[in-house]
């Protein structure tokens, strides 16, 4: 059995009011931890996108449901094609992401100790999209489907509703079907950066890709000095402002990232991970690479063709 409660779960009481909606009466799932246990489990969920945009009681909710779940090598934690029980976030451990294509298995990605998965099936009421596979011993966090369902599938509403009328305005997005750009805002998340706040480093391996919602990043490159000079400087090749993305370069590319990115004054980003980035913007990329194809040149323009760059 690869679920393991280290203590009954308990139930209390979620009773709202305010709420007319069925699952609103449903008994909120408690999953008692140690505060060795509660703080592995926050450290994991720190950065899921789709807890992004939950107010802190929600979230507080959220990891009151989870529960730990260990797995051994080559252990399916989901099969595709079945139906969806849990949604699972990681704690450590890589797992292959497989996907049946005419009837034969491939791997189209990896988990590498963390991010979050399972989430399609409970969200869509569809079998599972995928087979996810753990290559080595691995720990992950569950949270029941019910649970999922009161709080995150009905966030989405609101969430909707919120970016509708932004993600309408993205011009990489145009091309898309209104269904597939609610897909892109089921699954976004939401981040605000302070004023000078480093979004991403050059150098860094990537995982996520970014839209400016409000306010205004500038994008960064450490260029060796010219002769005569010390060391690296950082020079601005670029900004982003509403509506424009960054952050596709590395993952098209599947490079490190080329350039560092900061927030000028506070900045809202909608953030979007790989796997997502991989299965809801396929069919934008031909727009993105025709932009990458302008960087060299914008970097020749700017710092003429003897600029020596740090990669
Ligand atoms: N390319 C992909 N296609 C489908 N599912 C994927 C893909 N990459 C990652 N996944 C995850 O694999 C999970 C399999 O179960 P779900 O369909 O519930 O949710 C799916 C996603 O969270
Ligand atoms: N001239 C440029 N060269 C490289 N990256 C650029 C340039 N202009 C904008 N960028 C963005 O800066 C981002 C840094 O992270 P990535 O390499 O993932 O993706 C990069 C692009 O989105």
């Amino acid at each position: 059995d690869k679920t393991c409660f280290p203590t009954p779960p308990v139930c209390a009481e979620a009773y709202n009011p305010d709420d007319d909606e069925d699952d609103d009466f449903e008994p909120r799932v408690v999953h008692p931890k140690s505060d060795e246990q509660r703080r592995r489990l926050q450290d994991a969920c720190r950065d899921i996108l789709l807890f992004k945009t939950l107010d802190q009681e929600q979230f507080s909710e959220v990891l009151d449901g989870m529960f730990e779940v260990l797995v051994k090598p080559q252990e399916h934690i989901i099969d595709q094609g079945d139906d969806g029980d849990n949604f699972y976030v990681i704690e450590r451990g890589v797992y292959d992401i497989i996907v049946l294509i005419d009837g034969v298995g491939k791997c189209v990605g990896k988990y590498d100790n963390k991010g979050s998965f399972g989430e399609l099936a409970l969200m869509y009421n569809t079998p599972r999209a995928a087979t996810i596979m753990a290559n080595q011993e691995g720990a992950l966090w569950g949270l029941d489907r019910a649970t999922f369902h009161r709080l995150i599938v009905k966030n989405n509403a609101k969430k909707r509703k919120m970016y509708e009328a932004f993600i309408e305005c993205v011009p990489l997005l145009k091309s898309l079907e209104l269904s597939e750009r609610m897909k892109i805002v089921d699954v976004v998340g939401m981040r605000v950066f302070r004023d000078g706040e480093c979004i991403l480093t050059q150098g860094d391996k990537a995982d996520c890709f970014y839209i400016v919602e409000s306010g205004e990043v500038k994008i960064m490159i450490i260029s060796k000095t010219k002769a005569g000079q010390q060391g690296n400087a950082e020079v601005e090749i670029a900004r982003c402002s509403r509506g424009q993305y960054f952050g596709e370069l590395a993952l098209v590319a599947n490079k490190p990232r080329a350039a560092s990115v900061y927030a000028m004054g506070v900045t809202k980003c909608l953030v979007i991970d790989i796997q997502a980035f991989e299965r809801l913007l396929g069919s934008c990329k031909e727009i993105m690479k025709r932009n990458i194809s302008q960087y060299e040149n914008q970097l020749v323009a700017l710092f003429g063709s003897s600029v020596d760059l740090k990669h």
